[in-house]
Order: C-alpha cells, then structure tokens, then sequence
C-alpha cells in the first residue's frame, strides 16, 4: 500500500485545486519558508481524522479552509482527498484504489468525510487506517516538533508510538469501550439491584392482602349466588301475590262498578215512580173535583126534580101569573148581585190557584236541588272516603316508614335511646318535584342510610342490631363521611358540556350539619338532561362517575347504562309530596261538604217555607173552593130561583102545555152515570199507586242493601291497596339490592340463577357468609393485580439482575484477557525495539550504547518510556542533558529502531532531519533508502544530503502571492528551490 496521490481544493494556502501524485520510494518537498509544504503534511493528517485544531496550527477548524490573498478572496469550502493504492489489500477494504476524502464548510462549519466518494462517518474513517501504521500516534507523520519535543517529553507521553507500533491500539480501545460498558452495567445493576429490594418489601404485605382479597372474592362469589337467588325467589313470589291481588282489585272494582250502576238504576227508578206517585196524587185531585162537581150536580138535579114536583103542584095549586111576573123581576135583580159576588171569588180563586202552582213549582225545583245536591254530597263524601285510605297508606308509608327496611325501622324505633341518630338520608333531604326522580336514582339504596353524628353512634347502633337481632342496616357518620367533588379539570368539561345541569348535591335541601354525607353521597354524581348527553359526558370524563338523568336513567361508573320504567314504584319523596297534597284536598273536601251540608240545610229551611205557604195557599184555595161553591151555590139557587120563576113561567106554560119533565129525568140519569165513572176511577187511581207504594218500599230495600254492599267492597279494596303497596315497595327494594348491590336486572338474574333452593336455609347461609365478608374487615381488591404485577415485574427484573451479572463477569473476562494480550505485545514489542534502538543509536553515533526503560515496570499496561543513552566517550546520562542536534539525532534513532521492528506503509518526515550536521544527514539520508523498500517516504526538506536520496522531487512555490503550487523539479532545481 502506497499514497497515490493528494488532491487539494481550498485548504489552507491551496487556493486552486492541485493533485499531487506520488510512489513507492522517497518523494521529497522543497522550497522557501512559508510557500506551504507543511501543509501538505497538515492536509494528510486532517484527512486521516485529524481533531486537534491545534496539530492543524490554527485556532479553529475553519482555519484550515483558504482565506484569501491580497488577489484572491476567500474560499467557502476545503477539501482534500488522499487516495491509495491498496492492491495489495493491506488496507481492509476490497478496493484497488481507497479514496478518503474531507469536506469542510465555513458558513456551518459542517464536515462530511467520504469513502470512495460514499459519504461516512469519521469513526468509519479512523476504523478503515487501524492498524495500518497511519494511525494518530503511529509513525506515519512526524514534524521537526515532534522530533524536537521527543527528548522533552515524559516518558508516559513517549508511550503512544511504542504501543502504536505494538498494535495494541485497538485493545486499548476495545478496553475503554469494555470499561464504559461495565460502568453501564453496573450502573443499570445498581438501579436494578435497588428496585428488586424495594419490591421484594412490597411483595410479602402484598401476598397477604392478595390471599385476603381471594377469599374476599370466593365468599362474595358464594354470597351472589345464594343471595340472588334468594331475591329472585322473593320476587317472585311477590310478583305472584301482586298478581293476584291486581286481578282481586280488579275484580273488586268491576263488582264496584256494577253496584254503583244499580244503585244509580234504583234511584232513577225510585224517582220515576215517586214522579207517578206525585202525578197519579194530581190526577186524583183533579178527579174528586170532578167528582165533587157531579155528585153536586147530581143533588142538584135531584132537588130540581123534588121542586120541580112540588112547584108543578105548588104552581098549579098556587100561581098567580101576575105575582109570578113581580117577583121575576125582583128575582133578576138578586141574580145579577149573585153573579157578580160569585165573579169576584172566581177571580180570587184563580189567582189563589196561580199562587198555589207557583209554590209547588218552586217546591219542585227545590226538592230536584236537594236531590242533586244530596248526590253531589254524596259523592264527596265517597272521595273524601277514598282520600282519607289513600292518606292511611301514605302515612304508613311516610311516618310508618312501612317501606324501609327492618333494621332502619328497629333503629328508627329506638332514636330516643340511642346517641347521635339524626336521621335516614331519605328524610333529611328536600327537593323540587322536578328533581325527585333523579334524586330517587342517585340515591338507590342509600335512601334508607341512617346519618349518625360519630362513628361511635354508629357502632353502637350497630350493636344494638346485632344484641336485639333487629336486621341489618348502613350508617353514615357525619364526622368520617369525606365529601367528594369532581376533580376541576372534569368540571370545566362538564360546563362545557351540553345538557350538564350540575351536580346532585346542588338540588337538594338538607340541615347544614349533614352537609359532609350529601356531599359525599350526592357530590360526584352529575345530574344531566337526556339519557344521549349522559352517555357522552361520561365518556368524556373517562367513566369515573355516575351520570343520572332528570327521568332516572343511570350511567354508572365504569360506563354501565340502567334504565327503563318502573310503574309501581314511587320514591319516599314523591309519596311525602303526595301526602302533603292528600291532606290539602282532604281539608278542602271537607270543607266543601260542610259548605254544601249548610247549603243544604238553607235548602231544607226553603223547603218547609214554601210548604209552609203551599199549606195556607191550599186550605186559601180549599177556602176559596167552597166559597166559589157556596156563591157560585148562592148564584145557582138565586138563578135556578130565577130560572124557577121565569122556569115556572115558562113551566106554567109548559105544565099548561107538559112539556118539561122528560128532560130533568134524563139529565139527573146523566150526572149519575158520570158521578159513578169518577168514583171507579178515583179507586182504579188509588190501587195503582197503594201498587206504586209498594214498589217504592222494595226498591228502597234493594238501595240499602246495595250501598252496604258497596261500603263492604271499598272498604276490602282500600285493605287490599294497602297490601298492595307494601308489597310493591319490598319488591322495589329487592329489585334495588339486585341492582345496587349485583349490578343486574331481575330477567337477568332469573335467567343465570335458576336453582331451587330452600329458603330457609339460604336465607341462613346468606347471613353466615355476610358475617364472615365482614369479620375479614378491610380488604384491598386491588391487591390481586397489584400483587402479579409486582410478582411479575420482581420477576423480570431478577432475571435482568442475573443476566447483569453474568454480562459483568464476562466484560471484566474480556478486559482481563485484553490486559493479557496488551502487555504481552507490548512487552515483546518494547524489548525489541530497545534491541534495534542500541544498533540504530550505535550506527548514527559511531559507537556508544542507548537503552529504552520502562518508567514503572510493574504496570505494563500504563508505563512511561525512559531513554538512557551514552554517545561514544561521554557518560550515560538522561536525554534531556544532550544537544538539539544530539536530541535529534536520538529521536531519529527511536524512529528508525521502531520502523525496523514495525514497518509502516507510508511516513511523512516535516524538516525532521533539520538539526542535523551535514554527516549526520547523510546518514539519516542513507537510513531512509534502507527503509524506503519497505516504507513510502514522504520528506518536506530544505537539506541537500536528504534531497540527494530522493526518487522524485516536488517544488513548491507561490507564484502567485499567497496560494501554493507544486511542480516536479529536478535535483539541481531543487537545491536553488530551498536555498532561495
Ligand atoms: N487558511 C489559509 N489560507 C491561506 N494561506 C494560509 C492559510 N493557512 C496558512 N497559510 C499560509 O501558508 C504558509 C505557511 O505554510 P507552511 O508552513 O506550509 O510553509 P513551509 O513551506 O512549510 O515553510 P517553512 O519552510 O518555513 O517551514 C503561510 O504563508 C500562511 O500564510
């Protein structure tokens, strides 16, 4: 391998791009000071990984980039490319030809390093030359400085060349890069190491909780199973009885209805028949009117028969025609006083009539008032009835607490003698209508939680449950209960959410001293519009808390849904308002009914008032009748005199003629016939309505019954909807406990849990297991997954700490073994280079004998290099005591043994040889041709001995001020070159 040739653009004094082409032998460099051949040994070491800006004499990096003339301006990028010939692959890279090149920019100050023109990394770069001798403590470019400072330097600076030409370069390498990684191993041991103690004190508590939590999760499992059962069989043996008592109630109320139609029919019969009674009572009237005017007419007759005979008698016997005619006229005149008496009482008696029909009219309408009235009290009074049922239950409901719980009853019972018992939650909070429904569900079971003051009062609460056996029942401290909120960030998106109306706790009214267990009930449950915008606000608050809507729907946390109607059930609250209601209407039903009783009572008063007027007006009238009958009687007989008299005129006549007998007769036969058809129909009359009586009587019999049988079955109905709610309101709380508790709807309850079961002693097995979940006191159910987390994670980090420690023991294997391997080669090298040292010294001295030292022998890997030398009559003595020429020349020396020992490819020699006598040149001028067999020279020089030796010379000269250019010159030219 040989360096073919440079190629430069823009680096330092190498303005324009030149190539210099090299071979195999000694090329030598020549010219004045300062017309850049130093820079061309500075451009070769830049391109082999050069970082040092000060081995590159500058004071930064762009400093090697060209940077102008008094002609030229600056460039903006260097460049240089060094390019072997590798045909004899000394370089490991399956190339003819290696070209490395580097890139500097000024305006980012950016390098890019190259590999036949492939852009790479540095590393690739430093990897690619280790090894071959061109590395950066290997001989392959040495300066006048670094010749000069050799004999200067301490020993451990002498160090990096001998172990460059030991190749342990790149153990000391791996080495470092060993150690760093066993400080990376030992680091992450360390923090695994500290994470595995830390864990193996979590794992034992944790072990525990997590056995705990086990047995926790198998009661509970055996609980849900027995228990549920349980309450799917109690439902439905309340579903059954409800069932039935529906169909009885309905049953009941069709009975009802059809009584009440009857006793409607009966009393529009009864009404009817007494409107006959009443007509066939007028009609009778009428007809002993009639009656009493034929029977008149009848005597009538029968008397102007008798006085007819006796007048005919009397007339024949007495008349006188001329006495007749007087007493005519003075009979006319009593007639006409008799028709106008009888006139007037006619008149009289008519307005009496007229008065007596408008006071039975009003006694009519009064008494169809009454009636209604009477029904419409009646009716009221029913409703009254009915309410006052209704409010029976609701006070067994709402005072009784006939809905709670036997153990919140028991301890309700026993409030005065126990400490501290405020109240069930249920009864300590108000709300709006509107809200009940909602309240309702974010309540569920907690409805029946008693609030205590202490934890004390609850204890001993508990307690007196237990000693009495008086049920179960959950109570809620107000000095433990932590109120609970919703975290700020959920709130802010929660008022920005649509149909967010707030939170719970914000809608009820409480005392103030249970504030602490609303707000821990109430205080992290969102109350929302629609079951939609439910759903979506939970999901955006990642499901962490129960979301109710305004009609009772549930969005539980986790992110279950509840919903759906439940007919039968009504909450504590709404029954409250329904019995506030219930006793208002009660109030003013009452009210009403006492109204309408007074009403009544005027009604009644009117109604003896105007039979009281009806009474005069019909004995007026009864008066007037016979006035009427005794005038019109008067007028009769003051006429039937006239009539006689005119009659007896005419009689005369017609006695005289006998004419007038037959017509009497005929007449009287008349008004007897008609006298007796009225008779028979007044007594027809009579027995139809004794009939009507009768009738009457049964139909006020079957009324009686009715009612009595109407009141028996209201009464059983009001029983039975007392049962009823009762029953409806244990089944709502088994169907809360199903879904409070279990999560789960009865159907599906029904479905999973369908064995039979005795439930005796479920019912007893039900309670064992509670009272073994609840001697196990607190238990962590996280615990389980926290427990195989950690397990798992020790686990993991156990197996790291093992795998740690083995890739430790094998780093510090690997070290040991490099350490072996550096001082072995270093060892072996050292001496025989020391050995070639003496020879090399002894040949460019003449004589003497040099010897190289380890600075401290018992560390091999670290040890500096001595050098003791004695020159031919002089003392040995330490190389710092000797000339510049001297230092030289044993620096040279050092060279020379080490490339003997090991030989590089190519070595680029700055003006080394430039302290040297002319001898002593010639003999470091012959040194180099021995080598340049084996080693490529490269030699910047300004000495002729040095130039004599050289196969191809280069000239170097800045023709044009400031930028460099080489040619090839011949010796001679070379010799005026370096002395100009
Ligand atoms: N970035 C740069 N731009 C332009 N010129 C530069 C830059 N860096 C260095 N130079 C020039 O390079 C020259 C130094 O070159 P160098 O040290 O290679 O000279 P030399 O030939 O080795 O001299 P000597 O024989 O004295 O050692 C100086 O003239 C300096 O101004």
């Amino acid at each position: 391998m040989y360096l073919k040739k440079i190629e430069l653009h823009g680096f330092k004094s190498f303005a324009d791009k030149s190539v210099i082409e090299f071979q195999p032998g000694i090329t030598g460099i020549v010219g004045p000071n300062g017309c850049g051949k130093s820079n061309i040994s500075d451009a070769v070491r830049w391109v082999l990984g050069e970082q040092s800006v000060k081995s590159l004499r500058g004071s930064n990096m762009s400093d090697v980039i060209f940077n102008g003339s008094e002609d030229r301006k600056a460039q903006s990028v260097a460049e240089v490319t060094l390019v072997f010939d590798n045909e004899d692959r000394f370089m490991n890279f399956d190339y003819n030809e290696v070209e490395i090149t580097r890139r500097l920019y000024r305006q980012n100050n950016e390098a890019e390093y190259l590999i036949n023109r492939e852009p790479c990394r540095l590393k690739d770069i430093i990897d690619l030359i280790m090894d071959t001798g061109l590395g950066r403590d290997s001989l392959s470019i040495i300066s006048q400085g670094n010749i000069s400072s050799f004999a200067d330097s301490k020993p451990e600076e002498r160090r990096g060349m001998f172990e460059e030409a030991a190749g342990v370069a790149k153990y000391k390498k791996r080495k470092l890069e060993s150690i760093r990684k066993l400080e990376r191993t030992k680091d992450n041991l360390d923090r695994v190491e500290d994470i595995c103690l830390e864990l193996e004190k979590q794992i034992a508590p944790l072990r525990r909780q997590k056995e705990k939590a086990e047995v926790y999760l198998e009661l509970k499992d055996q609980l849900q199973s027995i228990e549920v059962s349980v309450l799917v069989k109690e439902i439905e043996n309340l579903s059954a009885s409800l069932k039935e008592l529906n169909d009885s109630l309905d049953s009941l109320d069709k009975e009802k209805v059809t009584i009440e139609g009857q006793i409607l029919l009966n009393e529009q019969q009864n009404e009817t028949l007494k409107k006959k009674m009443y007509d066939l009572d007028q009609e009778v009237n009428g007809l002993q009117g009639q009656l009493l005017t034929a029977m008149n007419n009848v005597n009538e007759l029968e008397t102007q028969k008798v006085e007819i005979d006796t007048n005919r008698k009397h007339i024949l016997e007495n008349t006188d025609k001329e006495d007749l005619q007087a007493r005519i006229a003075q009979m006319r005149a009593i007639l006409q006083d008799a028709v106008n008496e009888y006139n007037d009482r006619v008149n009289r008696y008519k307005e009496t009539k007229e008065e007596k029909l408008d006071l039975e009219a009003a006694q009519e309408k009064n008494r169809s008032e009454m009636m209604a009235l009477r029904q419409n009290i009646e009716n009221l009074n029913l409703q009254l009835h009915n309410n006052r049922n209704r409010r029976e239950q609701l006070v067994d409901i709402v005072e009784n607490k006939s809905g709670y719980s036997y153990g919140v009853r028991s301890i309700m019972k026993a409030k005065d003698s126990l400490s501290g018992i405020i109240g069930v939650l249920g009864d300590l909070l108000e709300s709006d209508a509107q809200y009940e429904t909602a309240l309702t569900t974010a309540l569920a079971g907690a409805v029946q939680f008693i609030v205590t003051k202490t934890d004390q009062d609850a204890r001993e609460a508990i307690h007196f449950l237990k000693e009495n056996k008086s049920g179960r029942a959950t109570f809620l401290p107000v000095e433990v209960m932590k109120p609970r909120s919703l975290r700020d960030d959920h709130l802010m998106v929660c008022q920005n959410f649509d149909g967010y109306l707030g939170v719970m706790s914000d809608f009820v009214r409480y005392p103030q001293e249970i504030e602490s267990v609303v707000l821990n009930q109430l205080g992290n449950i969102i109350l929302v519009d629609t079951l939609k915008h439910a759903s979506a606000l939970s999901r955006a608050t990642f499901a962490r808390y129960k979301v109710v809507t305004m009609d009772g729907e549930v969005v539980n946390i986790g992110g279950s849904l509840t919903g759906g109607t439940n007919k039968s059930q009504s909450s504590n609250f709404a029954s409250k308002r329904e019995l506030e209601m219930i006793k208002e209407t009660i109030v003013s039903q009452e009210k009403e009914i006492n109204h309408k009783k007074a009403k009544l009572n005027e009604l009644d008063n009117l109604a003896r008032e105007i039979s009281h007027h009806l009474l005069q007006k019909q004995m007026s009238f009864a008066k007037l009748e016979v006035v009427v009958t005794n005038k019109k009687s008067e007028l009769q007989v003051a006429k039937s005199e006239y009539e006689s008299l005119t009659h007896r005129s005419v009689e005369l006549s017609e006695i005289e003629s006998g004419a007038q007998d037959n017509q009497l007769i005929n007449e009287l036969n008349e008004a007897k016939k008609l006298r007796d058809r009225l008779t028979e129909s007044i007594q027809a009359k009579r027995e139809l309505r004794m009939s009507f009586v009768n009738e009457n009587d049964k139909l006020e019999e079957t009324l009686r019954a009715s009612r009595a049988h109407l009141r028996e079955i209201q009464s059983e109905m009001t029983q039975k909807q007392v049962n009823k709610a009762k029953q409806e309101t244990e089944l709502s709380n088994y169907l809360l406990r199903l879904n409070d508790e279990y999560k789960m709807t009865y159907e599906f309850a029904k479905e999973e849990y369908t064995q039979e079961i005795n439930m005796g002693e479920a019912k007893e097995n039900v309670r064992l297991l509670r009272h073994k979940i609840d001697s196990l006191g607190n238990v962590n159910l996280q615990a389980i997954e926290d427990y195989q987390e950690v397990s798992t994670r020790y686990e993991t980090l156990n197996s790291q700490r093992l795998d740690l420690i083995n890739a430790q023991d094998s780093i510090l294997k690997a070290i040991d073994e490099m350490d072996e391997i550096m001082i072995s080669r270093f060892g072996e090298t050292f001496e025989k280079i020391n050995k070639e040292f003496n020879i090399v010294f002894r040949n460019l001295f003449g004589g003497g004998k040099a010897e190289l030292r380890y600075s401290d022998p018992d560390n091999i890997l670290e040890t500096g290099i001595d050098i003791d030398v004695q020159p031919p009559g002089k003392a040995v003595q330490n190389i710092t005591l000797f000339s510049g020429g001297e230092k030289a020349l044993i620096a040279i020396s050092c060279l020379f043994a080490i490339l003997r020992v090991r030989p590089v490819p190519m070595c680029i020699l700055d003006e080394v040889e430039a302290a040297l006598d002319v001898a002593n040149v010639e003999r470091f001028a012959k040194y180099l041709r021995e080598f340049s067999t084996q080693t490529q020279f490269i030699v910047v020089t300004h000495r002729e001995g040095t130039m004599e030796e050289c196969d191809l010379l280069y000239g170097a000269t800045m023709q044009q001020k400031g930028v460099t250019k080489l040619v090839s010159v011949k010796l001679k030219d070379a010799i005026d070159l370096a002395g100009a």
